[in-house]
C-alpha cells in the first residue's frame, strides 16, 4: 500500500480568504483521515482500464461521464474558491482545455462555473474535430463564455484572472509535451496565479510526476488518483467523478472514500 501524506483542509485554514487566494501556504494542517490512506493510487494503465470498462462492459457513454467529471470539478473549484474570496474584481478564471478527454472536462466544468456565477475564459488551441467537443464547444459559446485565440503573457494573466484551470493532459499524456502546449506550460510555470489542475497536472508523468514541472494549488483526482498524485504538494486535493459501480470498484480493489450525502466530490 503506498504511504500517506499529510493533508490540508480549507475547512479549518483561517488563511483560505481573499488575502490569500495566491500561492501562500496554509499549515492548518489535519492528518489523512483512514479513508485516504486506503485509496488506491492508479497507474496510467489501470486507470486507462477502468475508463475502458466503464464505457465498454458498464455502458456509460463518454459525454455522461465527462458531463459528471466536469461537473465534479467546477464543484471542488467552488468549495476551494468560492467566488467572495477571489481577489480580482470580477470572478474571472482563465481555463485552459487540451486535445482529448481531459479538456472536454475544461469545457463542462466552465460551462459550469459560468452557472456558478463565475466569470471563465477558455483558451482551446486544439479541437479534435468530432461532435462531442464541437457540442461541448458551442455551449460555452451559447453560455457566453469567451474563448481567446492566443495564450497571454504570464503578467496578463496575473492581472486578469483570479485562477487558471488545467484541463490540458490527462491519463493519457506520454514523452515530451509538444507545442502549442509546450510553450503554454512554460508561461503557467512563471505565473503565481493559483493552478487547479484537472486529474492530473498537465506535462507531469502519469506516475511519476515531474520535479520541476506545474506546482498546482488544487489538484482534482476523477475516478481515483493516480500514482503521480502522491507527490500533489498544493492545498486542496479533491476527488470527483463519483460514477463508479460496486462490481468495478471491487474489481480494481480501488478503497473509494465514502462521499458525504449527496455531493459529488469529497476532500482528501
Ligand atoms: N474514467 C474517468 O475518470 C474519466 C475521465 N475523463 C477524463 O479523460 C481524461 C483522459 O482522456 P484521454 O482523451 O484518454 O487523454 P488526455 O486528455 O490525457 O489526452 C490525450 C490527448 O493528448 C495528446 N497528447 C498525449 N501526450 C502528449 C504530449 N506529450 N504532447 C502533446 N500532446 C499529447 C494526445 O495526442 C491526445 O490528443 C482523464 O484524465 C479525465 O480527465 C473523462 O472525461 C470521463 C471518464
Ligand atoms: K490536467
Amino acid at each position: 500500500m503506498l504511504s500517506v501524506r499529510t493533508l490540508f483542509g480549507i475547512g479549518t485554514c483561517p488563511l483560505a480568504t481573499a488575502a490569500n487566494i495566491h500561492k501562500t501556504d496554509c499549515f492548518n494542517s489535519r492528518p489523512a483521515s483512514t479513508m485516504a490512506q486506503t485509496i488506491k493510487y492508479l497507474g496510467q494503465e489501470e486507470a486507462q482500464h477502468i475508463d475502458e470498462e466503464l464505457f465498454s462492459e458498464y455502458g456509460f457513454s463518454v459525454d455522461q461521464l465527462m458531463e459528471l467529471a466536469g461537473l465534479s470539478c467546477a464543484t471542488a473549484i467552488t468549495r476551494a474558491y468560492p467566488i467572495t474570496s477571489l481577489v480580482k474584481g470580477r470572478p474571472s478564471l482563465l481555463v485552459i482545455c487540451g486535445p482529448g478527454n481531459n479538456g472536454g472536462d475544461g469545457l463542462v466544468c466552465a460551462r459550469h462555473l459560468k452557472l456558478f456565477g463565475y466569470e471563465p475564459t477558455i483558451l482551446y488551441p486544439k479541437r479534435p474535430n468530432k461532435p462531442l467537443f464541437q457540442g461541448l464547444t458551442t455551449q460555452c459559446q451559447k453560455m457566453e463564455i469567451p474563448f481567446l485565440t492566443e495564450m497571454p503573457e504570464a503578467e496578463v494573466i496575473e492581472e486578469a484572472y483570479n485562477l487558471v484551470i488545467d484541463a490540458i493532459f490527462g491519463f493519457s499524456f506520454k514523452g515530451a509535451v509538444r507545442e502549442p502546449f509546450d510553450s503554454i506550460l512554460d508561461v503557467l510555470k512563471k505565473t503565481t496565479v493559483p493552478i487547479a489542475s484537472v486529474d492530473i497536472p498537465s506535462g507531469w508523468d502519469v506516475e511519476q510526476g515531474s520535479a520541476d514541472g506545474l506546482q498546482p494549488d488544487m489538484l482534482i483526482s476523477l475516478t481515483a488518483p493516480k500514482k503521480s498524485a502522491l507527490l500533489f504538494r498544493g492545498r486542496y486535493h479533491f476527488l470527483g467523478g463519483r460514477f463508479v459501480p460496486p462490481g468495478l470498484e471491487r474489481k480494481y480493489q480501488l478503497n473509494l472514500p465514502q462521499y458525504p450525502g449527496t455531493d459529488c466530490v469529497l476532500q482528501l
